[in-house]
């Protein structure tokens, strides 16, 4: 034994115990597909792989969030071929206002410990939120999928995160997942898996937060053990437990008792402060959603702060549930109507403005205020356009003053 998560999974997988730095071919369980990149998908495993027919149908999703619904003629014709694709195939599609995929794969209980779930989307380390093996691949990648039902992996090296502590008051996953950003940089675990410990009391939507996030600093699975409160009701298989044995590229050591709330600067996912230092920046929009920071508790929270009042006239308070489940949580509690008598502008669920290509691009020189994970030079639209990247309570704040706010201080 003496194996991290990473390893464990991908030795059940292959069969024989493997060890970081070794290739497998697996089978994976999973491969998510959805509306930005099927088109080209099917275009490589037909046309240029000369394969017609998918191997196994069963273990293929297509969820379409991206552009959802349809912005163009063009997005419009190539979901219809998708859709025709999927029907023809008898692979499971997740239409237009579902939600987002990383979302819906762990909500539809996809996405379970264990599994390996290969997705063509780089924030498909999400899934080890679930305590899956989860990792992004390129179009070419997915089609040979498709057509093989197999594909190779180099197994992973592994950065562990210890935690300590809890999170002080408006401060959460997300400044977590940030800080972690701030200390290992942007590159800092490339193709690696980074490995969170000390975080069993942490509830579902926390742990999507910091495994998506773990693409950010470069990694190919961001995982955590499938152990404690928010698991409980997931089968775990008895050959995937935490081993104190497993050995380690890096450890990290995060004081939650400590931390500050963080802040992204444009343009990069690294270049992190505390947020006292960019307090009083003045943004035009503020974005609550993505599969980072959309979920039910991420909208009531920042429901609660701006219950009885009013976004500040200068903003654009753009809010995008992860996905449909979320929303209807939030519209039978009241969560919604809050939202909405604060000022929100609220969108179909799904990635909603976060690549900038509807329900919200930014024009030059805007400001926006984001919960989302990058911050690119144009990510959300016009490349003189700032992303700030932090917290559902500090998008609250900044919603209700105009300016980045620490919400502590409301
Ligand atoms: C469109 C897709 C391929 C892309 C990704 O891989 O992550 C998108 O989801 C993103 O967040 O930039
Ligand atoms: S919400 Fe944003 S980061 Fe997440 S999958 Fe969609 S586009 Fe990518």
């Amino acid at each position: 034994m003496n194996q991290t998560l990473s390893e464990q999974i991908l030795s059940h997988a292959a069969g024989r115990e493997v060890r970081a730095g070794e290739l497998v071919v697996v089978r994976p369980d999973v491969v998510m597909s959805h509306d930005s990149l099927s088109p080209s998908i099917i275009q490589i495993l037909r046309e240029e792989m000369g394969i017609h027919n998918v191997k196994d149908p069963g273990q293929l999703v297509i969820v379409f969030d991206h552009v959802a619904p349809a912005s163009t003629v063009g997005t419009a014709n190539a979901q219809n071929r998708v859709r025709a694709f999927a029907r023809e195939q008898g692979i499971r599609l997740f239409d237009v206002g579902r939600g987002i995929c990383h979302q819906v794969l762990v909500e539809e209980g996809i996405a379970a410990p264990g599994k390996i779930v290969l997705g063509s989307d780089s924030h498909s380390t999400s899934y080890g939120s679930v305590g899956a093996f989860g990792a992004g691949m390129g179009s070419t990648d997915i089609a040979l999928t498709w057509g093989t039902g197999r594909n190779w992996l180099r197994v992973p090296e592994t950065v562990r995160v210890q935690v300590r502590g809890r999170f002080g008051a408006f401060i959460d996953a997300k400044d977590l997942a940030l800080k972690v950003c701030r200390e290992l940089r942007i590159s800092g675990a490339n193709y690696m898996a980074v490995e969170y410990h000390g975080l069993d009391w942490l509830a579902l939507p926390g742990r999507q937060t910091l495994a998506s996030m773990a693409v950010e600093v470069g990694a190919k699975v961001g995982i955590l053990p499938p152990f404690g409160e928010a698991m409980k009701h997931y089968e775990v298989p008895d050959w995937l437990s935490v081993d104190p044995g497993a050995s380690y590229t890096r450890s990290l050591e995060i004081d939650l008792d400590e931390l500050e709330p963080q802040v992204a600067i444009p343009h990069a996912v690294d270049n992190v402060a505390d947020l006292a230092q960019v307090a009083g920046t003045p943004v035009s929009v503020v974005f609550l959603g993505t599969c980072t920071n959309g979920r039910y508790t991420d909208l009531r929270q920042t429901a609660d702060l701006l219950r009885g009042r009013r976004v500040d006239p200068r903003v654009r308070f753009v809010v995008t549930p992860a996905s449909s489940v979320e929303m209807s949580r939030a519209a039978a509690d009241g969560t919604l109507e809050t939202l909405l008598a604060a000022g929100a502008i609220l969108s179909t669920p799904g990635c909603g403005p976060c690549m900038g290509r509807h329900m919200g691009t930014l024009g030059d020189e805007d400001v926006c205020l984001s919960t989302a994970n990058r911050n690119f030079k144009g990510r959300m639209g016009a490349p003189t356009s700032q992303i700030y990247l932090a917290s559902p309570a500090v998008a609250a704040a900044t919603a209700l003053t105009g300016v980045i706010t620490d919400p502590r201080s409301l």
